[in-house]
């Protein structure tokens, strides 16, 4: 819809703020109730064209301002004074309409320890059974199984439910070899990646619909599902700037309706019911604190009333981050990405793709590894970096933060060999102004560490919603230094990676960074380079509130009656995968929470 006026009179039990990768799954699956109405407000277009749905554009309209938000940190001062970008989805279906589609779960281990800082009811069997309610997966054909390893494990998957998942069919040269190295190196081929073990090597379930080879996301995946419903409405283009709260007394406020600024113009819709904001971690805080939830100090140096002092809203944003490294590859009769710079070679790539759904633009080709800290970092240098970690976490500063307890998780997390601290991905696509060679062939191997340290936060900086908000990532500012550390090690086990067995014959020669380079040359290397991985989590975190929770275990706001969170913003602590797999399955979760609160409110009304 696109008329705020006939937006605004409609009587909504449900309000649902970003028609996001979780909002609008959220919404859609609370809207096959027919006995309630959904309106959904989007600050962001459909947009259904090739640059979203055919899988080998990703990348293509990132900073597009048509379709992403694209935000930066503030300079980091650990980054050489850089800015970041963080990319997000501006466009119906948000972040999932832009992502490179691994579809990844996450770990047994790291899932169930929520409940060691205070969260209820969210372990494993939950999330694992909500996330396969998400998926509807179709296995490999044996041709594509038989290309190298693509997963088959049918019990680790759903296979009912709405996003569309498969192995995509076409790999490049490099795959193979690669395999055969980590096995070589003693990283084992990992047959069940989704089974919440997912260390080893492996390529990843894409959400991709294996009949057409499209991009699933939100939008087609769920949406599409319930648009010809007449109780879920999506008004586009629209931009939440407050939600309107009524002081009930006794600490508590009621969501009564949400602001929002369309074409110029100001509206207010009222909700009858629950007011959710699914936002995203970059917006979600910025939306609480422009309705007066947050830190009070904070709030009152922006002129806004407050409603809800909540320190946690917008604090504890962690992500992952990622160093790129260059190689240049024996020979040229590799085919990467890079060849689809030739405009004859797109060309055909995308007849192939529209004929048949195959070819390169089929396939999202990365392929990954997942490595727990004592299989990458020689056991001296590791004891060294504990050692270090461990003086720094006896620090008055660390024993008296209402975080503790997540220290003491990661802490432990270090040493267990269930959970991955480093992520490798190798890309086969490499191009740097003036370090790549003109005729060459590259690929890209990325190292991404799974559990930083570093946390960073988010704040409004005015009371105008369309200011962008500040982000400060705190890249790389850690105890001990730990993050650039692990980084260090990170790319010195690639290094030996990318120098070993089959894959270190076809590399002719590591650009950047150089193995021959000193620590202090590798450090400053990472500095200069570190980027987002583009999974911003935990800015209002699901944690109790005297640990700066935002949310609790129903995801509703501390100090509301009927407001809640549904985003990547809820994570307490970073799950060492990617989050797509799980935002789905929380969407699932919120809906049977709600629905369960509304049975149980129809059950006391009957009393
Ligand atoms: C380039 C890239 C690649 C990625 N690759 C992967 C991958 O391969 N696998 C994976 O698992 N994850 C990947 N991710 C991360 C993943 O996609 C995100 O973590 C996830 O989509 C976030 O979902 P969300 O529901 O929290 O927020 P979003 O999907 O970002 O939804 C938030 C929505 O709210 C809307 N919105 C924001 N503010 C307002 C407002 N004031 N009023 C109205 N609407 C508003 C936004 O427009 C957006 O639609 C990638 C991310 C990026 C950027």
């Amino acid at each position: 819809m696109n008329s705020a006026l006939e937006f605004v009179q409609q009587a909504f039990d449900y309000i649902v703020i970003g028609g996001g990768t979780t909002g609008l799954a959220l919404a859609s699956l609370l809207s096959l109730d027919k006995d309630v109405k959904i309106g959904v407000i989007e600050a962001g277009q459909r947009k259904d064209d090739d640059n979203i749905l055919v899988p080998g554009l990703i990348g293509k309209v990132l900073n597009d301002p048509e379709y992403d938000w694209s935000f930066l940190t503030v300079p980091q001062p650990h980054a050489n004074n850089r800015r970041i970008p963080i990319n997000r989805g501006k466009v119906l279906g948000g972040t999932s309409a832009l992502n490179y589609m691994a579809y990844c779960r996450g770990s047994r281990v790291e899932q169930n320890d929520w409940k060691k800082l205070g969260v209820k009811g969210w372990g494993w069997d939950t999330i694992d059974r909500v996330t396969k309610a998400s998926e509807r997966w179709t296995p490999p054909d044996s041709e594509t199984a038989s290309l190298h390893w693509a997963n088959k494990a049918v019990k680790n998957h759903g296979r009912q439910g709405y996003v569309k998942t498969t192995a995509y069919n076409y790999y490049y040269d490099l795959a193979k070899p690669f395999f055969e190295t980590m096995n070589e190196l003693g990283v084992a081929t990992n047959h069940s990646e989704a089974s919440g073990d997912l260390i080893g090597v492996w390529t990843y379930t894409a959400s991709i619909d294996a009949k057409t080879g499209a991009r699933s996301y939100s939008t087609n995946a769920y949406y599409d599902n319930v648009s010809h419903r007449p109780n879920i409405t999506v008004l586009t283009d629209a931009l939440v700037t407050k939600i309107h709260l009524r002081n009930e007394g006794a600490g508590s406020h009621c969501a009564t309706g949400v602001e929002f600024l369309k074409d110029g113009r100001l509206y207010t819709v009222q909700s009858r019911k629950e007011v959710v904001i699914s936002t995203g971690s970059l917006q979600t805080p910025q939306i609480l604190e422009l309705s007066g939830i947050g830190n009070a100090e904070i709030l009152n140096s922006l002129g806004i009333p407050v409603q809800v002092d909540l320190p946690g809203v917008g604090e504890n944003f962690q992500d992952h981050f990622v160093v790129p490294m260059g190689a240049e590859l024996t020979g040229k009769h590799h085919l990467t990405v890079d060849d689809l710079s030739s405009p004859a070679f797109a060309a055909e790539q995308m007849r192939l793709f529209k004929a048949t759904a195959t070819g390169m633009l089929g396939s999202t080709l990365s392929t990954l590894v997942f490595i727990p800290a004592r299989q990458f970092i020689a056991p001296t240098r590791f004891a060294e970096i504990l050692s270090a970690l461990d003086t720094a976490l006896k620090s008055p500063e660390i024993v008296n933060s209402p975080w503790k307890k997540w220290y003491e998780v990661q802490r432990d997390w270090l040493e267990n060999d269930g959970v991955a601290q480093l992520e490798m991905i190798l890309f086969p696509s490499w191009t740097h102004a003036g370090c790549s060679r003109e005729g060459a062939k590259h690929y890209q191997m990325s190292v991404f560490l799974q559990h930083a340290w570093s946390r960073g936060n988010i704040h409004a900086i005015s009371q105008n919603a369309e200011d962008y908000p500040r982000i400060d990532g705190c890249t790389l500012e850690s105890p001990a230094d730990i993050d650039l550390l692990m980084l260090v090690e990170a790319v010195k086990y690639a290094f030996n990676v990318m120098r070993t067995g089959a894959l270190g014959a076809l590399t002719a020669e590591i650009v950047q960074p150089k193995p021959s380079w000193s620590d202090d040359e590798i450090k400053e290397f990472i500095r200069n380079n570190v980027k987002s991985a583009f999974h911003p989590i935990g800015t209002a975190s699901m944690l109790p509130r005297s640990s700066n929770g935002v949310v609790d275990d129903n995801l509703k706001v501390y100090g509301t009656s009927n407001l809640r969170v549904a985003d990547a913003s809820i994570f307490p602590i970073h799950l060492g995968t990617h989050p797509q797999a799980t935002l789905y399955g929380l969407a699932h979760r919120a809906a049977e929470i709600i629905n369960e609160a509304r049975l149980e409110e129809g059950i006391q009304a009957r009393l």
